[in-house]
C-alpha cells in the first residue's frame, strides 16, 4: 500500500527503494518530494552535545556564538519520538576521542591543526582535557535528548560520521537508504555526513529547522544550498511530521 499525499500526484518523488513491499509515505522536500518508509529510512542525531549546545561547553568556550543552538533541541525531541513511533531508527552521533586523545590524532593529522576544541585547550592549558573526552560532561548529549532502548549510539571521531566509525555498517546491516538529518552543526558535521553518506549511495535529507550551524548565518544558507542543489534534500520538521504520521505505528 502507497500512500500518496493527493496533492504531489503529479510532482516529482525520487523513490530510494522502489522495491519495497510496505507502506510508505511522501515527505515534502526541495528540490524533489522523497518517498520514505520505515524499513528504509534513519533518523541521524548529529552531536547533540554539552559541546555544541550547552553554556560551557567546548563551542561556546571557543567563542562561537552558541545562542540559537538550544533551540533545536525540542525539534529533535519532537523528531526522533516521531521516527521511534512509527519504527524508523534514530541513530545518535557522538563526537569527540578517548580521554588522552590518542584518537584525536598528532601534529601529523590535520584534525590535529584544525580541531577549535584541540587548540582552544592547548591556548588555555586550564581546559586541558575537558572538551569532547568520551566519559566527561562535555561529550554527554544534551539534557532533552536521551537515547532510549532501540535507539543507536555511535561514536565518531572525526566531522563526518563515516569515517573511523561503524556508522556505515550498523545502516546498511538494516538496509537503510535514507537518511533524515539533524543537528549540529549544519556546515561541519551534518554536511559532512550528508556529503560522504552522498559518495557511498545514501539518500540524505536535512530538516532544515532541525539543524544549527557554527560560524555566520551566511554559512547556513550555503550549506542549505549545497544539499539542495547538489548532495540531497532539504525538508522541515513539520513535512516529516506529516508524512511519518502517514506511516503505520511500530507493530501495528
Ligand atoms: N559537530 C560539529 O559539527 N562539529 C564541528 C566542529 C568541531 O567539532 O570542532
Amino acid at each position: 500500500m502507497h500512500l500518496l499525499n493527493p496533492a504531489l500526484v503529479n510532482e516529482i518523488i525520487i523513490d530510494p527503494a522502489p522495491s519495497r513491499s510496505g507502506p510508505s509515505a511522501v515527505l515534502l522536500a526541495r528540490p524533489e518530494a522523497i518517498r520514505l518508509d520505515a524499513a528504509t529510512t534513519a533518523v541521524i542525531v548529529v552531536d547533540m552535545q554539552n559541546a555544541y549546545a550547552s553554556e560551557g561547553g567546548y563551542v561556546d568556550e571557543a567563542g562561537f556564538d552558541i545562542g540559537r543552538a538550544a533551540g533545536v533541541i525540542p525539534k529533535i525531541a519532537e523528531v526522533v519520538d516521531i521516527a521511534r513511533a512509527a519504527g524508523i531508527p534514530v541513530v545518535f552521533l557522538q563526537n569527540g576521542w578517548d580521554s588522552n586523545y590518542v584518537e584525536a590524532g598528532t601534529p601529523l593529522s590535520p584534525n590535529w591543526h584544525k580541531s577549535n576544541a584541540l587548540k582552544t585547550m592547548r591556548a588555555r592549558p586550564e581546559l586541558a582535557g575537558k572538551f569532547l573526552a568520551r566519559g566527561g560532561w562535555d561529550y554527554e548529549l544534551v539534557d532533552g535528548l536521551h537515547v532510549q532502548e532501540g535507539d543507536l549510539r555511535v561514536h565518531k571521531p572525526r566531522y563526518s560520521a563515516f569515517f573511523n566509525s561503524q556508522l556505515d555498517s550498523v545502516l546498511r546491516a538494516r538496509g537503510v537508504r535514507t537518511l533524515i538529518f539533524t543537528g549540529i552543526a549544519t556546515n561541519v558535521c551534518v554536511e559532512s555526513t550528508l556529503r560522504d553518506g552522498f559518495h557511498l549511495e545514501y539518500f540524505g535529507v536535512m530538516l532544515e529547522d532541525a539543524v544549527h550551524h557554527l560560524g555566520p548565518d551566511f554559512i547556513r544558507e550555503a550549506s542549505l544550498y549545497n544539499v539542495e542543489k547538489f548532495f540531497g534534500w532539504v525538508s522541515s520538521v513539520a513535512d516529516f511530521t506529516n508524512a511519518v504520521g502517514q506511516l503505520p505505528p511500530k507493530d501495528s
